[in-house]
C-alpha cells in the first residue's frame, strides 16, 4: 500500500475513461436511456488520499471539498459505512487533476476508488461484484471503474463486457466549459441507433486493427449544439485525427499516430483548454485489491 509515512495517508490513483463510441437505442422507463458504448479506462488520474478515523467521521479535505454532501467521495464513504455496518471513518482528501463535467467520468472514478480504498482500510471484505452493486446506487458510470477494464457497456452502464484493446495514445481536450449529463439527455431531438451491435462484431473489427470509424457518439450533435467550444474543440483536434466527444461532453479526444506532432498542436490551443495526452490503460491500478475477495 503507497502510505506516506508522515501524514499515515494512502495515497490512490482515480483514472479518466473515454467513451470510444455511444449508442443510444432505447429508454426505460424511468427515463433513463439505454446505451451501447465502448469505455475506455485512460491514464489521466485523480490524486486521492485516505486516513483511517476511529471516530466514524468522513471528513473530506483538498479540491471540491466545499459542497461536501453532494460530494461523489463522501456519498460514497458514507454508503459503504451503512451497507457494511463500519464504524470507523476517514479522512479523504482530493487533488483533482481530470476536469469536472467532462465526459471523462472523474467523479464516479473517485467514489469507485473510494469504495475500493475503504473497503480495504476498514476491512469490510466486500467483494467486487458486492461494490459494483453499491457503486450503481451512486451514478451509472461507477460499476464500470470497479470493474477495472476496458468493457463493452451496455443498460444503463451495469451489463459489462471485458474487450482486450490496443494499446493507443490519445489527445484529449477540455475546451474550458463543462457539460451536464442530464441537460444532455433532456433533448428530444437526440439521434439513436435503433439496430444494435453484436459484442462479436464489435471484437472482429478491434482484432482487425482499429475501431471502425462509423461508430460514433449519439450525444455529440446536440452537446455541440449547445456548447460551441465543444463544436471547436472538435474542429481543432480533427487536425490530428478522427475527432469525438466523450460520454456527455465536454470533453473531446483523438486517436494519435504521432505523439510529438501532437505536443506541438496542443501548444498552440487556447490557454482557456485544458490538453493533455494520455495512454490506455490495460486494467485499473486498484484492481488486484479485489482479486482475491
Ligand atoms: C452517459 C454517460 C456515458 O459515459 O455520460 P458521462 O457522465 O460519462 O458524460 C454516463 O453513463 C452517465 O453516467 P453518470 O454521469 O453517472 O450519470 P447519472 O448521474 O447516473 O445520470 C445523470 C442523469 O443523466 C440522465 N441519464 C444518464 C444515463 C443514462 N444512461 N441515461 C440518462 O438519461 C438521467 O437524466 C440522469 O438523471
Ligand atoms: N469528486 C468529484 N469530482 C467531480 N465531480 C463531482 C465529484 N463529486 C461530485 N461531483 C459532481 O458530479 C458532476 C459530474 O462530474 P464528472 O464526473 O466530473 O462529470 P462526467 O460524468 O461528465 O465525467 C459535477 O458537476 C460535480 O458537481
Amino acid at each position: 500500500m503507497p502510505v506516506d509515512s508522515d501524514s499515515c495517508f494512502v495515497n490512490l490513483p482515480a483514472p479518466a475513461k473515454i467513451n470510444r463510441f455511444l449508442h443510444i437505442i432505447g429508454r426505460r422507463s424511468d427515463g433513463y436511456h439505454l446505451l451501447q458504448s465502448l469505455f475506455e479506462l485512460v491514464s489521466l488520474c485523480d490524486d486521492l488520499s485516505f486516513r483511517k478515523l476511529e471516530n466514524g467521521k468522513i471528513e473530506r479535505i483538498g479540491d471540491l471539498a466545499c459542497a461536501t454532501g453532494d460530494d461523489l467521495c463522501v456519498r460514497a464513504a458514507r454508503l459503504l459505512q451503512r451497507e457494511a455496518g463500519c464504524r470507523a471513518g476517514a479522512v479523504v482528501k482530493l487533488h483533482k487533476k481530470i476536469p469536472s463535467g467532462a465526459g471523462l467520468g472523474g467523479g464516479s472514478s473517485d467514489a469507485a476508488t473510494t469504495l475500493i480504498a475503504l473497503n480495504r482500510l476498514w476491512g469490510a471484505g466486500l467483494s467486487r461484484s458486492d461494490l459494483m452493486d453499491l457503486g450503481a446506487r451512486l451514478g451509472a458510470d461507477v460499476p464500470f471503474f470497479i470493474g477495472g477494464r476496458s468493457a463493452f457497456v451496455e443498460g444503463v452502464g451495469e451489463r459489462l463486457s471485458p474487450v482486450d484493446l490496443p494499446d493507443e495514445l490519445f489527445a484529449v481536450i477540455w475546451p474550458g466549459v463543462g457539460s451536464s449529463t442530464p441537460q444532455a439527455f433532456q433533448r428530444f431531438d437526440l439521434t439513436s441507433h435503433p439496430q444494435s451491435l453484436k459484442i462479436n462484431d464489435l471484437c472482429g473489427c478491434l482484432r482487425n486493427g482499429r475501431l471502425r470509424q462509423d461508430l460514433h457518439n449519439d450525444l455529440e450533435q446536440v452537446v455541440s449544439e449547445s456548447i460551441p467550444q465543444v463544436s471547436e474543440a472538435l474542429d481543432y483536434l480533427g487536425r490530428l485525427g478522427a475527432a469525438r466527444m466523450t460520454g456527455s461532453g465536454s470533453a473531446v479526444f483523438a486517436a494519435l499516430s504521432d505523439g510529438k506532432a501532437a505536443e506541438a498542436v496542443l501548444r498552440r490551443a487556447p490557454e482557456a483548454w485544458q490538453c493533455f495526452i494520455v495512454r490506455s490503460l490495460h486494467e485499473h491500478p486498484l484492481s488486484g485489491w479485489l482479486d482475491n475477495i
